[in-house]
């Protein structure tokens, strides 16, 4: 690991059939405020349908695309256009290049206003990221619990809480082999934004 980063230490929450890694405090809390601000500011926010046993109903959150501007990508049904980098998410994204050590195109942004909003159980396995891609999940604003579960045995779960300024690395075979989501959660009342790196192969 790049030595600038000795004091990031990562958490193992899965180390079996796929690897994900955890480091709480990626970002100091001053930039993680500055950051949550900004995101919530300068996003081009919408709210999409999406198609779910042949109804049409609208996400429960907001998200946006961002990146390479010309590769369209498709996800959950949906293509999406990226709009071009901004400011804060290079920032974001050169950190996080320079501790992984690998480079991303793209990163779709999920804003949770408040507890209703939440994201059901899947897997980032699109072909369009490849066999075994890296996703790196960096987390502003209040805290929410995150959960895996097995795909073959829905009974094997973990969870870890995604705090303020953190990142989790989802690598190897986990899109293979773990479904993750984010449940709602009724007494959280202020938002979470979550941005997840992602490379797109051409
Ligand atoms: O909000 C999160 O932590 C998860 C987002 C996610 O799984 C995704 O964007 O694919
Ligand atoms: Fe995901």
């Amino acid at each position: 690991m790049n030595s600038l980063f000795a004091d990031k230490q990562p958490i193992t929450i899965i180390n079996t059939f796929g690897e994900v890694d955890y480091i709480p405090d990626f970002f100091n809390n001053s930039d993680s405020d500055a950051f949550l601000k900004a995101l919530i500011e300068d996003i081009e926010w919408v709210q999409e349908p999406i198609w779910m046993f042949g109804k049409k109903i609208m996400q429960p959150r907001l998200t946006a695309l961002y990146g390479d501007p010309y590769i369209p990508y498709r996800y959950s049904g949906i293509e999406m256009t990226a709009h071009n980098w901004i400011k804060p998410l290079l920032r974001i994204k050169d950190e996080i290049e320079a501790f992984c050590g690998s480079e991303f195109s793209h990163v779709l942004l999920n804003y949770y206003r408040n507890g209703q909003d939440s994201m059901g159980w899947h897997r980032d396995n699109e072909k369009s990221l490849g066999e075994n891609p890296l996703i790196a999940s960096v987390s502003f604003g209040i805290d929410r619990e995150f959960q895996f579960r097995k795909y073959e045995d829905k009974q094997s779960k973990k969870a870890v809480n995604l705090t303020h300024g953190s990142l989790l690395l989802m690598k190897g075979k986990t899109q293979q082999f773990w479904e993750h989501q984010l449940p709602k959660s009724k007494k959280i009342k202020n938002p979470r934004i979550n941005l997840t790196f992602r490379k797109i192969l051409g």
